[in-house]
């Protein structure tokens, strides 16, 4: 895939259309919906190694990866899910706990402790070529962990209830968990990002 290049004395840089890499399906499917025509996009199924770490160090060098495999500009993103009472784990490991565990077990594991409060927190990465520094846009959604309701579709969504709403991620519609989420906030800073950027795109 061609690179990014400056258009000389114009200010702007010519992007061929940016790849969201990832290798699930329904953040695919959110990101359609919110990014609609906003920004040209291709996806990529790719499965990135799991990496351990400071969240944003995870999504940066996510996106590094990426834009090595891609040869040009990509997007990804890592979420995690971050309980208070255990400062912030699992974090970016509850991948692992919620394929281990479960629904329950994530329920279990804070059975010890009365604060459920928890927050989803979703960080976009965009590599504009394999040789350029990630930039990372970061969107959090405060809430709780409660026992699972709703449709068991994606993730952990039935057992996080958002803060001021009576229903779980998985019993929203769509459109409702697309205006507060995690993704949504994070992905609305990557679109001011593409607004002021004076990028151009070949397509
Ligand atoms: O290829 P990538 O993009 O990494 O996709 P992934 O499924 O491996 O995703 P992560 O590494 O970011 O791990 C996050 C975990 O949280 C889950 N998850 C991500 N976003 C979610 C959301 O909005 N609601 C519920 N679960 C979510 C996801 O299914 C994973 O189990
Ligand atoms: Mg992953």
């Amino acid at each position: 895939m061609a690179a990014a290049r400056v258009v000389a004395g114009s200010g702007l840089v010519k992007l061929p259309p940016v790849t969201f890499v990832t290798g699930n399906a329904k953040k695919l499917e959110e990101v359609k919906v919110i990014l609609g025509q906003s920004i040209p996009f291709q996806s990529l199924k790719l499965d990135l190694p799991e990496l351990q770490g400071d969240p944003e160090d995870i999504a940066k060098e996510k996106a590094r990866l990426a834009a090595n495999q891609v040869k040009g500009p990509v997007l990804v993103e890592d979420t995690c899910l971050c309980f208070n009472a255990l400062k912030g784990l699992p974090g970016p490991y509850i991948k692992w706990f919620l394929q281990k565990l479960g629904h329950e077990g994530l329920n279990n594991m804070l059975m010890a402790y009365e604060d459920k409060s928890a927050y989803a927190l979703c960080i976009f990465s965009l590599a504009i070529g394999p040789d350029s520094e990630p930039l990372t846009f970061v969107g959090k959604t405060p809430g709780k962990i409660v026992p699972a309701r709703g449709p068991n579709d994606f993730g952990w969504d039935p057992v996080f209830q958002p803060d001021g709403y009576e229903q779980t991620y998985a019993e929203m519609p769509k459109e409702e968990k697309n205006k507060i989420s995690h993704r949504s906030r994070a992905l609305a800073l990557v679109k001011s990002h593409f607004a002021e950027a004076g990028y151009v795109f070949d397509i």
